[in-house]
């Protein structure tokens, strides 16, 4: 098994502050800003018409929304002078496929959009990595805006400009990269979101502790009461994780290198979302990333690279929240482990048939691990399944 990269990044002091923030994405011409405060959908209009003049846009968003929080942007729009259709989805991983893409594709034809008009995801994860791919391909590349909704959307899948839908074959092997030119979120609007979806987003949160900032990781461990009761901690929650998400973005846009550690959890959690059939009623995205974490933690003590007191304090802190951390916190049954690692034979990760996984030596200190040998991760698997 070889080692690369590794985060090794200093530790910002976490802040509390309400006033409304801004998160600069740096790439170049491409650089965008993610701007995080309460109240934003109402005048994401005006700031979406500061982008260029005449634009018009497809608003996608999902069924539930659209009850929700559909009316306001689109009042917003027209408000601004922005002429804007919409397309209102099915709400779930499900529509994460070719099906819900061409429906996409057709209605911005449809609507005669041109490639300086703007496709607007109004939704959380599904219909963000949905929407920027139907905005990566539609005339070779349209402008795309990013309204995030979910705890999920607002601190990973909105950032970064990872796209794409999900297969037969596996999670999000059909995708572009295609950042946005605006994020927009609004967290008032997390108020709406049920608990165990803002659970699944708080995953990917305390992954970037996990990753290269065990200062965050304490400071969630003491605070996390007040991000889930929408105390001040929520917001800079948000920023902070925005922040560590953007900075290895700008540094590997495209998954060369480093980008890989936001990986964390994932080569397990996108398994079990896969052997579980995209089945929002037995896991969602942020829950295998938990239960994926967990286990990440507890592969590298099972190979000698961390201690277990880590892997334990992870598992501790996940579950204390609410979070699955086990395999057998999945309700039914799984498939075998053998299919398992069929699933994770098809990550993205996976070099010349080798398999790579995010390992860490401790919290905070996450690394990329290369040639991960697969009977060790069939033994392991084995071993965690056992009662
Ligand atoms: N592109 C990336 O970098 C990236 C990063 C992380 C995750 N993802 C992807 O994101 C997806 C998961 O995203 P998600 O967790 O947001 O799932 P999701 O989009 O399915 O949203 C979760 C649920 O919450 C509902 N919802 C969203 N906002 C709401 C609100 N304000 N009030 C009430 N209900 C609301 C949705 O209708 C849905 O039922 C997965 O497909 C995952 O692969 C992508
Ligand atoms: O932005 C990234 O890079 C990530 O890995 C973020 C992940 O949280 C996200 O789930 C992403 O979609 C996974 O990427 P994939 O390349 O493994 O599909
Ligand atoms: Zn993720």
């Amino acid at each position: 098994m070889t080692e690369s990269q590794s985060g090794g990044l200093s530790q910002p002091a976490v802040t509390l502050s309400t006033a409304q923030k801004t998160v600069q994405v740096a790439l170049g011409a491409r650089s965008y800003d993610i701007l995080i405060g309460t109240g934003l959908i109402d005048g994401a209009g005006k700031a979406i018409a500061a982008l260029g003049d005449g634009m018009r846009v497809a608003v996608i968003t999902d069924e539930t929304v659209a009850r929700l929080h559909l009316d306001p942007l689109m009042a917003g729009l027209a408000d601004a002078g922005i002429a804007a259709v919409s397309l209102v989805l099915p709400a779930g991983e499900k529509t994460k496929s070719f099906e819900a893409l061409m429906q996409v594709v057709d209605h911005v034809l449809a609507a005669r959009l041109e490639r300086g008009d703007a496709v607007v995801a109004l939704g959380g994860g599904v219909i963000g990595d949905l929407s920027g791919f139907a905005a990566g391909i539609v005339r070779r590349g349209m402008r795309f805006i990013q309204v995030p909704t979910s705890l999920l959307a607002q601190v990973d899948s909105s950032v970064g400009g990872k796209t794409g839908i999900n297969t037969s074959h596996g999670k999000n092997l059909v995708g572009v990269f295609h950042q946005p030119d605006l994020v927009i979120a609004d967290t008032k609007v997390l108020d709406t979101l049920s608990d165990r979806e803002f659970r699944a987003g708080y995953a990917e949160v305390a992954k970037y502790g996990l990753i290269d900032r065990p200062d965050f990781f304490a400071w969630l461990e003491a605070n996390w009461r007040g991000i889930f009761s929408g105390g001040p901690e929520r917001a800079e929650a948000i920023a902070v994780s925005c922040r560590a998400k953007a900075e290895v973005v700008a540094a590997d846009e495209r998954e060369a290198g480093r980008r890989a550690l936001l990986n964390l959890g994932h080569t397990f959690g996108h398994a079990l979302e896969a052997a579980t059939q995209y089945d929002g009623q037995r896991l969602v995205h942020g829950e295998g990333v938990a239960i994926g974490m967990v286990l990440a933690h507890e592969f590298s003590s099972h190979m000698n690279l961390a201690s277990r007191d880590d892997a334990a304090r992870v598992q501790r802190h996940l579950a204390e929240v609410g979070l699955p951390t086990r395999l057998g916190d999945i309700a039914g049954a799984l498939p075998p482990t053998d299919v398992l690692l069929d699933h994770i034979a098809q990550d993205k990760k996976v070099r010349r048939g080798a398999l790579t996984f995010i390992l860490t030596h401790g919290i905070g200190q996450a690394f990329i691990a290369d040639d991960v040998p697969g009977a060790e991760v069939h033994r392991f698997l084995e071993e965690r399944r056992s009662p």
